[in-house]
């Protein structure tokens, strides 16, 4: 039976080499939820996020995300666990040196398309989807701050994630292109059923798209209770 649970990690210990960031960490995440992750700089939510995606280890507990095991994977099935997300990072990581159509079918030809006109409609419906078909051709660097967050979004949905880690997504942009980012990731969520958990400093986003929260402190993860302070 596939879980209702896109994230779920029972006592898991969270390690960056031989430090240990986060201890017993209990966490589920639903099918279409979304979450905040807040937390001091240097608390551990890019720790706990990069556990995840799969790029450090579970060493010890249970961890799994979308019905991918994450204990002892293999590095060999990492891009099936990646397949299944989209990532969004506060600095976009775009590839600079090619248009954003490129940069697109560079992810679906990674992760196994090879059907030019369906790379091409999955690109266009991407696109679509973020409001920024006009800037196919575009080279990433002549694209606004904004723009790009647009663009990585796109990127994060190109292969039907059931969820979205994203990891300040905001962190780059001014208030006004902040509320516009968080309004397109909402709505996204909502209309796809995606799941989003998303890392952030940023106080004014969260009072003003408020969700259940979950705080990095002191080495665990808690759920926080509306009357506790966010940060
Ligand atoms: N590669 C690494 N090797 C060893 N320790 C690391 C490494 N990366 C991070 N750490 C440590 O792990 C702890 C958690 O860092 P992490 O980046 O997860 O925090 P964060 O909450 O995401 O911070 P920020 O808000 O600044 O991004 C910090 O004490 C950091 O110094």
């Amino acid at each position: 039976m596939k879980s209702d649970k896109v994230i779920q990690l029972e006592k898991a210990f969270i390690y960056q080499r031989n430090y240990l960031v986060l201890n017993h960490v209990d966490f589920d995440l639903n099918v279409g939820e979304f979450a905040y992750l807040i937390g001091k700089t240097g608390s551990g939510k890019s720790s706990l996020l990069k556990v995840l995606y799969g790029d450090l280890p579970l060493t010890e507990g249970y961890g799994q995300v979308v019905g991918n095991e994450l204990n002892g994977m293999k590095t060999s099935k990492i891009p099936t666990l990646r397949r299944h997300l989209g990532i969004v990072f506060q600095d976009f990581q775009l590839l600079l040196d090619r248009n954003v159509e490129k940069n697109l079918s560079f992810v679906l030809k990674a992760t196994g398309w090879k059907d030019k006109n369906l790379i091409n409609d999955r690109i266009d419906e991407v696109l679509e989807s973020v409001g920024m078909i006009s800037k196919k051709k575009m080279m990433p660097f002549r694209l606004s701050g904004g723009e790009q967050q647009r663009i990585s979004i796109a990127r994060a949905l190109l292969n039907h994630p059931e969820l979205i880690l994203a990891d300040e997504p905001t962190g780059n942009l001014d208030p006004e292109t902040s509320i516009e980012i968080m309004n397109l990731i909402l709505n996204l969520s909502k209309e796809r059923n995606v799941a989003v958990l998303m890392a952030t400093h940023d106080y004014n986003i969260i009072q003003k798209f408020p969700a259940k929260t979950f705080k990095c402190e002191d080495g665990k993860v808690s759920v926080l209770q509306t009357s506790e302070s966010l940060f």
